[in-house]
């Protein structure tokens, strides 16, 4: 590969995230040689002031990770370029053409997606979309369905599908890609990991922040598109998907697609026992007094800033295991875990004295805000006791448990996997077009589902766990939600 351009390269994204990704790409000596980096944005910048941009928001990071150095930087700056471009303008994008030579290139659309379509097509007349080159997709493409096929047939014009790659970065997650190996790589988790064992699984995807000055795009989209439709519909397919022949990008997205498929279809009759739709009013985060949805965006909105729902999949392993999913803005806490609840022993032994004393085991996979695996197992409470008393032990399946004396290696962003899987063509970790469209067909039905006034978010205090009725959603069936304090 190489030229990486990214449009929108001076945008929030690159800073935050795409750039100090290429920087500790940059330090593991993991870019390919000779591969330019270009931002390509309408600013009117030089080289130099991009360049210093760039280093400030990277060296912030890179000493907060005690990874800095110059010489790595010196490395990332040789690299760097930049060019003032109207992306959706292929005469604008013919000197980016030029800066890129004949080699393959990928570009990053770090664009609103509103532009995707136009500037897919810019790019093909300006020669920036040939047989070798790749463009990666930020989410969400498209609205629903509809407009999902619109952008895409546009970018299926221009790029053949696997010179696509659509971004969901909870896939560059690590402890997401060790839920594979996990499931894969072990054989006592397999035979287990289906109706006759496992109870109910939830997701739980808590943020702390609010929508605060995303609301324009915020308040079209809302959490069912925003977080349901591709990261948590994303973690359900890797927990319920069958085990892949191999881990060739199209073995493991055909079993996606097949969860996706298997996803029960939600009906206006029972959308009101499967779901539950918040928005956040006033209250108190992490301490701090914070401004409700409403006063944030200026005037009232049915948008739903939180959202919990009941998925079933119809399928001969998961029948009958629900899946509850839940994401919010305003939580109080930033919390993202996977909750693989098992049934309870089937008949107790240990009986008396000790109320729920023999508990069902619980496998808790963390991604945030540290990630771990953890198994509850019982354990015999140690003494004397005349009748044996049992307690929950949580044992730790992740890295460095096993050896204190390690450090741990630096937690990674997930654009740093996902960057450097779509510069080596993989795409394993990358949203295909049919699994995109039926995540987006499922939403579609849960949001035709929602029509009427019934339907309208239940308000929350900020700072707490969404509306009670996102508690009834389980407590009805006699669950709770994992509380965390295992
Ligand atoms: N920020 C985040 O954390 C996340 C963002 N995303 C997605 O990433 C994408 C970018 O988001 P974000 O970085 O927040 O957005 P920003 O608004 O911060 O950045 C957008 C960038 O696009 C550039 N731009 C706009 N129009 C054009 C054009 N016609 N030609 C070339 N460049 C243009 C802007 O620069 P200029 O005005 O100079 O042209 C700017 O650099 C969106 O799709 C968003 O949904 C997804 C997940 C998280
Ligand atoms: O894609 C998005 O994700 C973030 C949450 O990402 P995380 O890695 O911090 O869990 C969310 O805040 C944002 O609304 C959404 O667009």
């Amino acid at each position: 590969m190489a030229a990486l351009v990214l449009f929108g390269g001076g945008g929030d994204l690159a800073m935050r995230m795409l750039l100090p990704s290429l920087y500790f790409l940059e330090h593991d000596g993991l870019l390919p040689d000779g591969l330019k980096v270009i931002g390509a944005a309408r600013s009117d910048e030089t080289r130099e002031e991009y360049v210093a941009k760039v280093r400030q928001s990277v060296e912030a990071k890179a000493k907060a990770d005690e990874a800095w150095s110059t010489a790595s930087w010196d490395r990332m700056a040789a690299r760097l370029d930049y060019l003032a471009v109207d992306a959706t303008s292929a005469e604008s994008l013919k000197p980016l053409k030029d800066k890129v030579g004949d080699g393959a290139c990928t570009s990053f659309l770090a664009v609103s997606p509103s532009l995707y379509a136009r500037i897919v097509t810019a790019m093909r007349a300006a020669g920036l979309a040939e047989a070798d080159d790749r463009v990666v997709l930020e989410k969400p493409v498209g609205r629903d369905l509809e407009t999902f096929r619109e952008i895409d047939d546009a970018v299926a014009d221009a790029f053949s599908e696997p010179q696509v790659f659509r971004i969901d970065h909870y896939l560059g997650k690590e402890t997401v890609q060790n839920l594979i190996a996990l499931r894969f790589g072990n054989t006592i988790f397999e035979p287990l990991w289906n109706n006759l064992s496992i109870d109910h699984v939830q997701i739980t995807v808590g943020e702390t922040v609010g929508v605060g000055d995303r609301w324009p795009y915020y308040d079209e989209y809302g959490a069912l598109r925003d977080m349901l439709q591709n990261h948590m519909l994303q973690l359900l397919c890797l927990v319920a998907m069958e085990p892949p022949s191999d881990l060739d990008p199209d073995s493991v997205r055909n079993e996606k697609v097949k969860v996706l498929r298997s996803l029960r279809p939600v009906t206006h009759e029972e959308a009101g026992r499967v779901t539950v739709r918040g928005q956040y009013v006033a209250g108190t985060v992490e301490g701090k007094s914070v401004a409700g949805y409403d006063e944030e965006r200026g005037e009232d909105s049915d948008t739903e800033t939180f959202i919990a729902v009941r998925a079933d999949i119809d399928n001969w392993r998961w029948a009958g295991v629900p899946f509850f999913m839940r994401t919010g803005k305003r939580l109080p806490e930033k919390r993202t875990e996977i909750v693989i609840q098992f049934k309870p022993v089937p008949h107790s032994i240990f009986h008396g004295g000790d109320p729920g004393a023999v508990q069902a085991n619980r496998l808790v996979i963390a991604l945030q805000p540290e990630e771990d695996i953890s198994l509850s197992v019982m354990n015999k409470r140690p003494g004397l006791d005349q009748r044996m008393r049992l307690q929950p032990i949580q044992m730790s399946l992740s890295w460095g448990q096993n050896d204190k004396s390690a450090s741990p290696p630096r937690r990674r962003i997930a654009y740093e996997r996902l960057l450097l899987d779509a510069l080596h063509g993989d795409s394993t970790l990358f949203v295909r077009r049919d699994e995109a469209e039926q995540a987006w067909k499922w939403v579609d039905e849960v949001s035709e589902a929602w029509r009427g006034a019934a339907f309208k978010p239940h308000d929350y205090a900020a700072g707490t766990w969404g509306p009670p009725e996102a508690d009834y959603l389980l407590s009805r069936t006699g669950r709770a939600w994992n509380s965390g304090d295992a």
